[in-house]
Formats: C-alpha cells, sequence, structure tokens
C-alpha cells in the first residue's frame, strides 16, 4: 500500500535506526516491519485526511486477501478526527471501498468509567465512524466500561485478553490485527502504557492500569504483547506539544520505560504518522 504523498524522511531513518527501534536491542538485526517509516503532512487537517484514506486503502487489501479486516483503535484528539474523516470518505464514492459490516474493530486503551462517561474512547469511536458506518454490533469489540459488571478493571482486563484469544486461529492468544492505531502523549505514552509504570513490563496482552498520570487515573490498556503482534503500527501525533517526544522516540534511542512509544512496532510495518508540528524537532534533529 502506498501511503499519500508526505515529506517522506523514512529512507534517512531507515539507514540507521535508533536502538530503541529494537525489540530485540543489542541481539541481532532488526526484523521488517521494526524500522519505521515517517511520514509528515502539513497540518492536523490534512494529516487526518491523509490516514484516513490509507486506512481505507489498507482495510480494503485486507479483505480482498482475507475476507474481513480489522482494525485497533485509539481514543485521543487525532485518533477520533482520522475516524471522522474516515467517515466522509464512506459517505463518498470511492475507488477503494471497505465493506464495514466485515471489520472487527478493536480498542488499543480505554478508560475505567461507566459506559455513557463522554471519556470514553468507545463513546467517540461510535459517534465518529462506527454509527455512520454501521458497524454491525457483534464486530464491536469493546473494552469493559467500569459499569460493565466487573469488579476491577483486572477483571476487565482478563476477559478482554479471553475475547482476544476467542477470535484467535487455534491454539494462538491473538487474531490477526491488520492496523492497530495509536495516539501518543506528550510524555511519550501510547495506548495507556505511561513511562515508568509497571504496564511497560507486563508481559500479558491486556493489563489494568492505574494511578495514570492523565485522567481518568484508571484504565484498561493493550500491553506490548498484544500492539506488537498486529500486521502495521501506525503512530498518529500531531500538535507542537508532542514534539519532543517524537523526536526523542525517533533518534535519542530512550527506552520504553522512559517513553513507552520507542517500544511499540508492527510485523510488517511501523508508521509515524505526523503533522509539521509534531514534527518540529525532528527535523532539526536529524
Ligand atoms: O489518554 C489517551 O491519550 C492518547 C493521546 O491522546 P491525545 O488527545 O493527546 O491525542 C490516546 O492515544 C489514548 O488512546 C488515550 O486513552
Amino acid at each position: 500500500m502506498t501511503l499519500p504523498p508526505g515529506d517522506r524522511i523514512a529512507a534517512r531513518l531507515s539507514e540507521d535506526p535508533p536502538a530503541s527501534h529494537r525489540s530485540d536491542a543489542g541481539s541481532g538485526p532488526l526484523q521488517e516491519g521494526q524500522v519505521p517509516d515517517v511520514v509528515i503532512e502539513p497540518d492536523a487537517d490534512r494529516l487526518a485526511r491523509a490516514v484516513a484514506a490509507a486506512l481505507v486503502a489498507r482495510l480494503a487489501a485486507a479483505q480482498a486477501v482475507h475476507g474481513t479486516a480489522s482494525v485497533v483503535l485509539t481514543g485521543g484528539g487525532i485518533g477520533t478526527a482520522v475516524l471522522q474523516r474516515v467517515a466522509d470518505l464512506v459517505r463518498e464514492p470511492a475507488r477503494e471501498r471497505v465493506d464495514w459490516t466485515a471489520v472487527d474493530v478493536w480498542w488499543g486503551d480505554e478508560r475505567w468509567v461507566p459506559a455513557d462517561d463522554e471519556d470514553r474512547n468507545e463513546l467517540g469511536a461510535r459517534r465518529a465512524l462506527l454509527d455512520p458506518a454501521g458497524v454491525p454490533e457483534e464486530r464491536i469489540h469493546a473494552m469493559p466500561a467500569s459499569d460493565a459488571g466487573f469488579a476491577e478493571p483486572e477483571d476487565a482486563a482478563d476477559w478482554y485478553a479471553g475475547q482476544l484469544a476467542a477470535a484467535a486461529p487455534e491454539g494462538e492468544p491473538l487474531p490477526r490485527i491488520d492496523l492497530l492505531l495509536l495516539g501518543m502523549g506528550p510524555e511519550g505514552h501510547v495506548a495507556s502504557i505511561f513511562p515508568g509504570t509497571p504496564a511497560v513490563s507486563d508481559e500479558r496482552p491486556v493489563v489494568a492500569v492505574r494511578d495514570c498520570p492523565k485522567p481518568p487515573p484508571t484504565r484498561v490498556s493493550l500491553g506490548y504483547p498484544a500492539i506488537n503482534a498486529a500486521e502495521e503500527v501506525w503512530l498518529l501525533v500531531s500538535g507542537s506539544a508532542k514534539s519532543p517526544a517524537v523526536a526523542r522516540a525517533l533518534t535519542s534511542g530512550a527506552t520504553p520505560d522512559e517513553l513507552p512509544a520507542a517500544g511499540v512496532h508492527g510485523r510488517r510495518a511501523t508508521r509515524w504518522l505526523l503533522d509539521a508540528e509534531a514534527a518540529a524537532e525532528l527535523d532539526a534533529r536529524s
């Protein structure tokens, strides 16, 4: 799949990838997909449109091969803007079309709040895309809300791991994930894996997260084993507040404990999709 035109600096980064991108740092060559591809769009709106078009192409391609597609969604500003732009494409006649009745939708993280709380990532995604696109309820795999009947977020995390395993091929812990979207916080958190927290080194596919520095404090999140099992991982980052973390993740060799975004990669592709403000310090350092 070809991403829309952007200011590509992928080649330069690929020639000399930092150790932080190696899940096997120090023990061998980088695997295909772990070398990041970086695309810079001029502003957040054009970033959201470009990612939306690429997402439709990616899911359509997966459906052409497998009959179905699966995507892991992120919350956050740019993540939700992308879903709104995808919904625009659903309404337009397009060259590449996705059969939204054959897309499985999962989440990278969720806030441990009641189902109708505006902080729910699920709520934003339903409004922005899942409702307008008509994704069937049985294909929407939301992480549990705090009022869903689980006593603790740990129970909800275990249940979600079980849902993933149930959708996986025989004997595998995880289903095929064609595309996993992540936002990133200014301190480098991805999903709800925050710097210096137990989730960084947790080996379970789904974890409960407590005492988050960003409210709400309790969440459920995919862990690295699930994130890094996706075919493609796309990090969506916009705004100047995140430019130091982008530059650190891509050029400084920061560890995942220092900067969780530095520890994510896809099996087949890892893409950093940035607007110019988010990329500003990257340009200066690379
Ligand atoms: O708390 C979260 O933050 C990140 C980034 O959000 P943003 O609004 O700064 O773009 C998001 O990716 C994650 O899903 C969410 O729970």
